[in-house]
């Protein structure tokens, strides 16, 4: 099968984790537009009372469209579930995410979510995190020095830039570094690294943050339990 129907498979097997009355984070990226428009024939088919908590504007706009009601993060008490993509997920269960920029409202969700659901495709699962580039929200004032404070210490920062050549900018309006490490063989030592730069807002390190992997194998979904 082609990644996409990959993702498919697994965006169309999540939401059987999504029941009545629910309030549920909805994640951002490719995989996650396939579980939203089935979310979406889920709610209208089973009349399911299901609020959404976006993580970006792309999945806001989609989600809308398609009629299902959202909540501010913040005009919620809790979220039961929280359903995701990821860029890269290590055999401990660690991830990286923000490929799609959108690391740190999803970031946000995941944390006050009650579960975290991972949907991907089988090529996302990695032995050791790092060949995927990491992604870093920098504000823009002061950006250039940590490009260059990343560059010293061989991190090889690279500024994420648009289609149309301009630095790429999140829906907080801060920019982009992603890292090209290679491997990361201490991601908590990375992460309180990284945490610790001033003008770094959030990475795309999501530690101990999974508690179901669901993978599509050409056979069918995988359901992995991280814990
Ligand atoms: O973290 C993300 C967006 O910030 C996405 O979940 C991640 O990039 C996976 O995307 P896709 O499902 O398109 O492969």
């Amino acid at each position: 099968m082609k990644q996409d129907e990959l993702k498919k498979l697994v965006g169309y097997k999540a939401v059987d984790w999504i029941h009545d009355g629910m309030i549920v984070g909805l994640g951002t990226g490719s995989t996650v537009k396939y579980m939203i428009n089935a979310l979406a024939r889920k709610i209208k088919n089973e009349h399911l009372n299901i609020t959404g908590v976006v993580t970006s504007n792309q999945t806001a706009n989609q989600a809308r469209l398609l009629g299902i009601k959202l909540k501010s993060v913040d005009a919620v008490d809790h979220i039961d579930l929280t359903i995701d993509g990821a860029d890269e997920i290590s055999s401990d269960y660690q991830g990286i995410k923000g490929g799609g920029a959108a690391l740190l409202f999803e970031k946000i969700v995941a944390t006050n979510s009650k579960k975290n659901i991972w949907i991907v495709d089988q090529s996302k699962l990695v032995d050791q995190l790092g060949a995927f580039p990491l992604p870093v929200e920098v504000i823009p004032y002061g950006s250039r020095q940590l490009f260059s404070s990343f560059k010293a210490k061989g991190f090889h920062p690279e500024f994420r830039i648009t289609t149309m050549g301009e630095k790429r900018k999140t829906d907080s309006g801060n920019f982009i570094i992603d890292l090209h490490l290679g491997k990361i063989s201490k991601p908590e030592k990375m992460a309180t690294y990284l945490k610790s730069q001033v003008g770094v807002v959030e990475h795309g390190l999501f530690l101990n943050t999974v508690n179901t992997v669901v993978a599509g194998y050409d056979d069918g979904p995988r359901v992995f339990e991280a814990r």
